[in-house]
This record gives C-alpha cells, sequence and structure tokens, in this order.
C-alpha cells in the first residue's frame, strides 16, 4: 500500500503525483521555490490542496474535488515531521519531549517514558534524558528530535532539510544515523545534498517548477541525468572497496581509515564530492589525506570550473589553476582526498546483511 499522492495547488501553480512504497525512502531534490517544502505541507496536512488525493496505508490523508474535501487533521495522519531546526518544548526536558507524543495518544505515563528512553537510547543520546533543549548542542537536540518523531511509530517520516542547520563537523555521524533509522521505514526526505539522496534514499524525484521533471531508483538516476540537479547527483564520486584492517581501500588505491567495527572484507562506497578533490602536479601524502596518482583522462569546461577525469574520479578545479598548472589530458596528477571529506558506508546489501551496524564515515 505505502502512500499514493496527487495534488494540484493552483496559487503556488504546483502539480505532482508520486507513491512511495512501504519501507521505502523517496529523495525530493529541486532548486530553490520548486515545491519540495509545498509537497511536505500538503502531507503533513498544514497546507490543504486545490485539488487531488493521498492515501497512507489505506487511510485518506486528503480527498478534494470538486464535490468533496476531506481532509484528515494534521494529528490523525500518522506522519510525522523531522524539520531543519530540531523545535522542541522549550520548558520539557529531552524525555519528556519524546514521551509527549505518546502521552497524547493516551499511553499512561511510564509507558510512554519507557518508549521515549528506549529511542533516546537508540539515537545515542540516552545520557541527555534530564536536560533541556538550551542545553543540548544543535546535533544533540536533533537527535531528540529524530527520537520524538520515531516515538509515535509514524507510518510516514517526513524529513525537511534535516542536516542543513548542523555544523558540518557532525553531519557525517547524523547522516549514518539517519541512514539506520530510515532502514525499512516509509519516509520523504526533502533536500538540497545529493549526498543525502544517494545515502538516504531508494528512489529520487527532482521537481523545478512545481512539476517533477525527473524521478527513478536512485542509482538509476544517478547513472543516466536528464536534467541540472541529475547531473550533479551524478557527479558525485563513487568509490567500490572494502574493509581492510585499518580502514577502506578501493579499487584505484584510495586507503582512508575507519574507526568503525566492520569486518575485514565487508563491500563498501566510499563517497566524495568532486569539489573536495584537490589537484595538482605533485604532492606529499600526509597522514590525514589519501594522495592517487593517475593520468588525466578528459578536461571538462563546466562554467565558473574545469572538471579533471582521472583514475575513475571526478575532481573540480578553478579554471585559472587548471591554466596554471597546464591540466590536460595525458598528464600525471596527484588526486589528493581529505579524510574527512570522505563518507565511507557499507552497501545496501551489506548492511541489510549486517543487521544495524553501520561505518563510521572517514574521520
Ligand atoms: N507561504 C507562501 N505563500 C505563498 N507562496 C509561497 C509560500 N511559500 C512558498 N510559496 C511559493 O510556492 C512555490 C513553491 O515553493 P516551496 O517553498 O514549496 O519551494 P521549495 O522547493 O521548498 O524551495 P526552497 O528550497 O527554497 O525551500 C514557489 O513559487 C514559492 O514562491
Amino acid at each position: 500500500m505505502g502512500l499514493t499522492f496527487a495534488a494540484q495547488l493552483a496559487e503556488r501553480d504546483v502539480d505532482v503525483r508520486f507513491e512511495v512504497a512501504t519501507g521505502e525512502t523517496l529523495a525530493v531534490l529541486g532548486p530553490n521555490g520548486a515545491g519540495k517544502s509545498t509537497v511536505l505541507s500538503l502531507l503533513a496536512g498544514l497546507l490543504a490542496p486545490t485539488s487531488g488525493r493521498a492515501d497512507l496505508e489505506g487511510s485518506v490523508l486528503f480527498d478534494v474535488g470538486a464535490s468533496r474535501r476531506t481532509l484528515t487533521e494534521p494529528r490523525e495522519r500518522g506522519i510525522s515531521l523531522l524539520a531543519q531546526e530540531a523545535l522542541l518544548f522549550p520548558h520539557l526536558s529531552a524525555l519528556e519531549n519524546v514521551a509527549f507524543g505518546p502521552r497524547s495518544r493516551g499511553v499512561p505515563r511510564t509507558a510512554a517514558r519507557a518508549t521515549a528512553l528506549g529511542w533516546l537510547e537508540r539515537v545515542g543520546v540516552a545520557e541527555l534524558v534530564h536536560r533541556r533543549p538550551h542545553q543540548l548542542s544543535g546535533g544533540q537536540a536533533q537527535r531528540v528530535a529524530l527520537a520524538r518523531a520515531l516515538a509515535v511509530e509514524p507510518s510516514l517520516l517526513l524529513l525537511d532539510e534535516p542536516l542543513a542547520a548542523l555544523d558540518v563537523s557532525i553531519t557525517p555521524t547524523m547522516r549514518l544515523l539517519l541512514r539506520e533509522v530510515l532502514q525499512g521505514r516509509t519516509a520523504v526526505i526533502v533536500t538540497h545534498d545529493p549526498l543525502d539522496a544517494f545515502l538516504l534514499a531508494d528512489r529520487v524525484l527532482v521537481l523545478e517548477g512545481g512539476r517533477i521533471v525527473e524521478s527513478g531508483a536512485t542509482a538509476e538516476v544517478l547513472t543516466r541525468p536528464v536534467t541540472a540537479f541529475g547531473a550533479r547527483l551524478a557527479g558525485l564520486n563513487l568509490v567500490q572497496g572494502r574493509r581492510t584492517r585499518t580502514g577502506f581501500a578501493g579499487g584505484n588505491g584510495i586507503e582512508v581509515p575507519l574507526a568503525d567495527r566492520l569486518p575485514e572484507g565487508t563491500a563498501l562506497v566510499l563517497a566524495v564530492r568532486p569539489a573536495a578533490i584537490s589537484v595538482s602536479l605533485s604532492s606529499h601524502p600526509g597522514a590525514d589525506a589519501a594522495v592517487v596518482r593517475a593520468e588525466i583522462d578528459d578536461v571538462e569546461h563546466r562554467g565558473d570550473l574545469v572538471r579533471i577525469h582521472a583514475a575513475g574520479l571526478a575532481a573540480d578545479v578553478a579554471p585559472a589553476d587548471a591554466v596554471a598548472l597546464g591540466l590536460v589530458p595525458g598528464i600525471a596528477v596527484d588526486l589528493r582526498i581529505r579524510h574527512g571529506d570522505a563518507t565511507v558506508y557499507p552497501t545496501r546489501r551489506e548492511q541489510q546483511d549486517s543487521g544495524r551496524s553501520t561505518a563510521g564515515s572517514g574521520r
């Protein structure tokens, strides 16, 4: 059953229809003003469509037409929303914030607290149960907000740019936590970040001007992009490799130390943005970076940057640097990736096989 959604909202010129199977995560991408937040608001019941119908696991969320107008109350929809900001109740402790949902659905206090504690443990902040929101860091507050969203066992979890407001130093671990809790959960995530889409979503939908311009399995959109956003997705470097005794070893010689406890031999994928790979004629390896020496296969001019292809990787450099270094096909260069810029995670199959274990990021 899952989710079926079809809605028009005339005043915002939005007309979108899609389905999400039970247990599947859909990423909604698109430029500013594309209609992503509008879709989430329609689902959550914060906006009513001009016309359309949505069903979640056989229950009507809305059904609006010429002669009918059913709008299920937001709190009756079985939907939780994780927003950019944690939006916790300031006067309640972390535990009370998470217990609030079950309590307001009639669960007795002790049982609601036990549920809340279980979720706070699951998201890694059990020791912070008695803190008030102002005593939590941004990342801790977002973990509490995630526990709160999940404690009501929603049929659908909505995530609106859940990592956007966090310090970049904590987004990798938060992203891996989301990846873990989204396994087998029906979810729609709005994001600007192709890495989120790739790591968290089974399918991707690209909106532009209130219409769907591209959709498909994440891997498909990655390999056959038809829009600028799809191309941004496709630009992400993905390197297949394995867990060695010390970390990740990729087919093209990239090695990154890891702090996870995954067994040796686990199939892993390393993701790194083209902008995070620096290109030089020669460099010193250093302790905090992986360096791959390779001949340039291709040089692509892309407006305000130049994309270098070598060793199966794409690296973006400023045009002035490309000229100064004389970057042309055939010359040998060092591609340098700081360990902290690489995200390493098990392939989906490995993750399912090994239960809930996740790789640490490359930091
Ligand atoms: N509160 C509002 N009132 C009227 N129009 C709005 C409102 N919010 C958004 N819009 C319009 O609706 C359309 C879709 O906007 P929406 O906020 O859904 O886009 P978005 O993809 O979420 O953008 P962003 O990435 O900037 O958050 C845009 O034309 C926008 O100008």
